[in-house]
């Protein structure tokens, strides 16, 4: 199937009538092509863009909100449709698509259409100066949203929501690796009665289309979600323009386990933690620190559950771990095996490439647990982004914080423990922008969401996103 640009509320072809290949992972195979969109295609999307500001901008936010709302009502109704799209284009379980991927793409339109009714601005009195200020939150523009592969329309929709909400218009590029979903939300946004040219999307490389979207003297603001060194990228060359700068970039996140937790639900969730969405979430606690005193019997019980996960076509209801996104990532994960081997990790299970009867192209992997000794290794500092973990010991409170902060990324941890002083200690400690406690992944929208040191800069979430859209202004008013 070949899917076209959403510019103006059409459906059009790239201006160059240059296609790309879209993949099949599951079945290693192409099915459909893709606008390979340039330059033009993207000046004609910020045109439209353009054009719409104006009466967007000054639509009353009830009216805003209510097709925001519709707009989340109609995911719902396409529920199934968007999950087998989401999952042909990525290779994701059916499953994991129906009750994470979609229900959260609707969720994040109905939660900032909620929200910006919501969404105030502060005012100081100058008391003694006869003085009142007050902030007036505006729109910044036109914008650019930029999205990965591996949770398609969840975070495309992360990003276009508030910045819709907030009375922006948007020109928007999915991955060009899992362009399906972003394409059928354009007939979306035309049957909720979003007005043409608020959102354009547009389909294409990142080094082409992607580029051109940052390089555009007046898109103000790039909110992008993607590897950190396409976000430094994307810093180097949005800087020298003053544009606002929203980067959700990669993770090496631990996953610390204390003697003192609940081990069952502790278990379970590390289980989900390391291979959810085949590992390649970047909130994946892809390096697990286990307290020397359980060490050996997480290990054994770690290894039999982990054994238990099965490898699938992703439409199988039984499938646990579906395909990887695509050939080059599948080989991204071999070369860290061979890594491994190199630095001396040991694999305790997994680490082969599968082969599916009937589908002996698709790109599989067994979901491989590592034990290393060493968190200088590589495959504990660099991020694998697939069904890969390592584990290793620690013996005290000390050394699990010294290991847990010793790498560049810093977006999330996990932390185990039944111990409220520990949790508090590490809590305040621990340099990574969120902290989740006997718990992952638990998701509140109202949250700041994003990464420390290299893992990126902002936050999303609630009203840092919408205040990350909207440019505050000053007002001083003296009435004396
Ligand atoms: N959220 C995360 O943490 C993610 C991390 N990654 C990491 O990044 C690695 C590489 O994966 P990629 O697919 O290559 O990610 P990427 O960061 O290159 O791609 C993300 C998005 O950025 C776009 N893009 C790429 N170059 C661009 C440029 N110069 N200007 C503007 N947009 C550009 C892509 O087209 C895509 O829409 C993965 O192996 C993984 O480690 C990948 C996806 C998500
Ligand atoms: O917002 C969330 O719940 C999850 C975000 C996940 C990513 O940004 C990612 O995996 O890239």
């Amino acid at each position: 199937m070949n899917i076209k640009n959403y510019i103006n509320g059409e459906f059009v072809n790239p201006v160059s009538k240059d296609w790309i290949d879209n993949f099949n992972p599951a079945k290693g195979e192409v099915y459909g092509q893709i606008p390979n969109s340039t330059k033009e295609d993207v000046e004609n999307a910020y045109q439209a863009a353009a054009d719409s500001f104006p009466k967007w901008s000054n639509t009353p936010l009830e009216d805003r909100s209510k097709i925001l709302s519709k707009i989340a009502n109609l995911i719902l109704e396409k529920l199934d449709v968007l999950a087998i799209a989401e999952s042909k284009d990525n290779g994701k379980p059916v499953n994991l698509a129906k009750t994470v991927d979609i229900p959260r793409a609707a969720s994040n339109f109905q939660f900032f259409a909620n929200a910006i009714t919501q969404f105030s601005s502060e005012a100081h009195e100058s008391v003694g100066l006869d003085a009142v200020n007050f902030t007036l939150r505006q729109p910044l523009g036109v914008v650019g949203c930029i999205s990965p592969w591996n949770l398609p329309l969840y975070l495309f929709t992360w990003k276009i929501a508030p910045a819709l909400a907030a009375g922006n218009c948007v020109v928007a590029k999915p991955s060009e690796v899992t362009p399906m979903t972003a394409y059928l939300l354009g007939e979306i946004c035309n049957d909720a009665g979003l007005p043409k040219g608020v959102l354009n999307i547009v389909h294409g490389l990142g080094t082409t289309t992607g580029q051109a979207i940052v390089e555009h003297p007046n898109i103000k603001a790039i909110s992008f979600t993607g590897g950190t060194k396409t976000g430094a990228h994307i810093a180097r060359v949005a800087a020298p323009m003053f544009k606002k700068l929203s980067l959700e970039l990669g993770g090496k996140n631990p996953n610390i386990i204390f003697a003192d937790c609940d081990y069952n639900k502790m278990l379970e969730t590390t289980v989900r933690s390391s291979f959810a969405n085949q590992g390649q979430i970047c909130l994946c606690g892809s390096r697990i620190l286990v307290e020397e005193k359980i060490y050996e019997r997480f290990k054994i019980d770690f290894i039999k559950k982990v054994k238990q996960l099965k490898v699938g076509h992703p439409s199988e209801e039984s499938t646990d771990i579906g395909a990887l996104v695509s050939k080059e990532h599948l080989e991204k994960i071999e070369s860290y095996i061979e890594i491994a081997e190199d630095e001396g990790g040991k694999i305790l299970c997994g680490g082969l490439e599968v082969t599916l009867p009937n589908y002996e192209n698709g790109y599989y992997f067994q979901p491989t647990i590592i034990e290393v000794t060493n968190n200088q290794c590589k495959l504990n500092q660099e991020e694998i982004f697939g069904p890969v973990v390592t584990i290793m010991s620690f013996k005290t409170d000390e050394e699990a914080l010294t290991l847990a902060n010793d790498v560049k990324y810093g977006l999330s941890s996990t932390l185990w423990t039944n111990n409220l002083n520990r949790t508090m200690q590490f809590a305040k400690q621990l340099h990574t922008g969120i902290v989740w406690v006997n718990t992952w992944m638990l998701r509140d929208l109202r949250t700041p969401f994003g990464g420390a040191k290299e893992s990126g800069v902002g936050r999303e979430g609630g009203f840092e996103a919408l205040r990350f859209f909207t440019e505050p202004k000053n007002v001083c008013i003296k009435y004396n």
